[in-house]
């Protein structure tokens, strides 16, 4: 359902003073042909409205011609900032960079945020916007959770569906995404709610069984079918089943890379405003399914880059895979038991 500039407005101040904004910031917001137009007309009025100093910076679209969907998470690796540095002089300046066109898992986000610079991304359309504000709840919850990766050396994750993985921690950091971005040098991704990080290179081992109703994003889908991937030494080394698999397969291997196979970030969703049958009310063009990737309970993992997590793995190809009905184990101690997350976080022996 539409909402109205003033709720958008509304929700944009409520963010914007999530994230401490103060009167005099620069703000600048990064737009391309993609960014929803009442998203930047109400980020704005609302950033202008908090005394910020608000510039936009429009960028030309890149990849179209390599890129198989519109999704703008489904091609990674080069963006419209690629050798563009003037631009990225005008971000590294701003104290706040409202991403509405998607510079995740690029090389020049992270340069960005290294100067300091915020940066927060919000391309979903506004009545998901409006429906998923982040509350300091959401950060304190999501944070709890961090702090339990942080402190394990091993992920593992079963299912009655078979999946049966290992994921060895500790080469990485935990990454925390609440929505908003309270800290210089943040990243964050509104709407969220969930807490993810890498396994250590070449580690994850075991079974991953995609369910039926499970959901495969760029693809937008629920599954109709079980696809079974077996990884071994951090890649997915097989995949089977039937026409889902066959299509997954197909799509990947029209990166022609091999990195596109690695276990990328795993993790739980923590949103309870997040719901797993908004995708199928969405047309495959006007969501990237946050509320698949957020959905309170799911282990999502990803398949792809760890250069987000300051590994040296790139590939444009990036698939994230929410499941639900999991059971999700740091050192053996249950954190989300059959799809549910136990007692915020904090989990339970087995
Ligand atoms: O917010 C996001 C979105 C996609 C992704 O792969 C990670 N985090």
């Amino acid at each position: 359902m539409a909402v109205s500039d003033y709720q958008l407005i509304e929700a944009w101040q409520e963010v914007l003073r999530l994230s401490k904004l103060q009167a005099g910031q620069t703000v600048t917001l990064l737009t391309s042909s993609t960014t929803h137009p009442q998203t930047m007309q109400c980020a704005q009025i609302a950033a202008q409205s908090m005394g910020a100093i608000v510039n936009r910076l429009d960028l030309l679209p890149v990849n179209a011609e390599k890129a198989l969907s519109r999704d703008s998470l489904a091609y990674l690796g080069t963006t419209p900032l690629t050798g563009n540095e003037a631009a990225i002089a005008a971000l590294k300046a701003s104290d706040l960079v409202l991403d509405l066109m998607t510079l995740l898992f690029s090389p020049e986000q992270i340069d960005i945020l290294k100067s300091g610079t915020k940066i927060l991304l919000a391309v979903e359309p506004p009545e998901i916007l409006v429906r998923t504000v982040p509350t300091e709840a959401d950060r304190a919850r999501v944070t709890a959770a961090a702090a339990l990766i942080k402190a394990a050396k091993e992920m593992s994750i079963t299912s009655p569906a078979g999946t049966n993985l290992r994921c060895p921690l500790g080469e990485f950091p935990a990454i925390r995404e609440y929505g908003f971005v309270d800290d210089p040098g943040r990243w964050d991704h509104w709407p969220s709610g969930f807490v993810l990080t890498w396994p250590n290179e070449l580690g994850t081992n075991g079974t991953i069984v995609i369910d039926k109703g499970d959901i495969l994003l760029p693809q937008k889908k629920y599954s109709t079918e079980q696809i079974i991937l077996t990884v071994e030494n951090g890649y997915a080394t097989k995949i089977e089943g039937g026409i889902e698999a066959e299509l997954l397969d197909e799509y990947m291997k029209t990166f022609n890379d091999p990195e596109g196979y690695a276990i990328s970030h795993i993790g739980w969703g923590l949103q309870p405003r997040a719901h797993w049958s908004t995708l199928g009310l969405y047309s495959r063009e006007n969501t990237i399914g946050m509320d698949a990737r957020a959905f309170e309970g799911n282990f999502l993992f990803s398949l792809g880059p760890n250069n987000e997590a300051g590994g040296n793995r790139t590939t444009a190809c990036h698939i994230d895979i929410p499941l639900r009905h999991c059971t999700v184990s740091l050192d053996g101690r249950a954190v989300v038991r059959d799809g549910k997350v136990l007692d915020g976080g904090v989990g339970e022996y087995e």
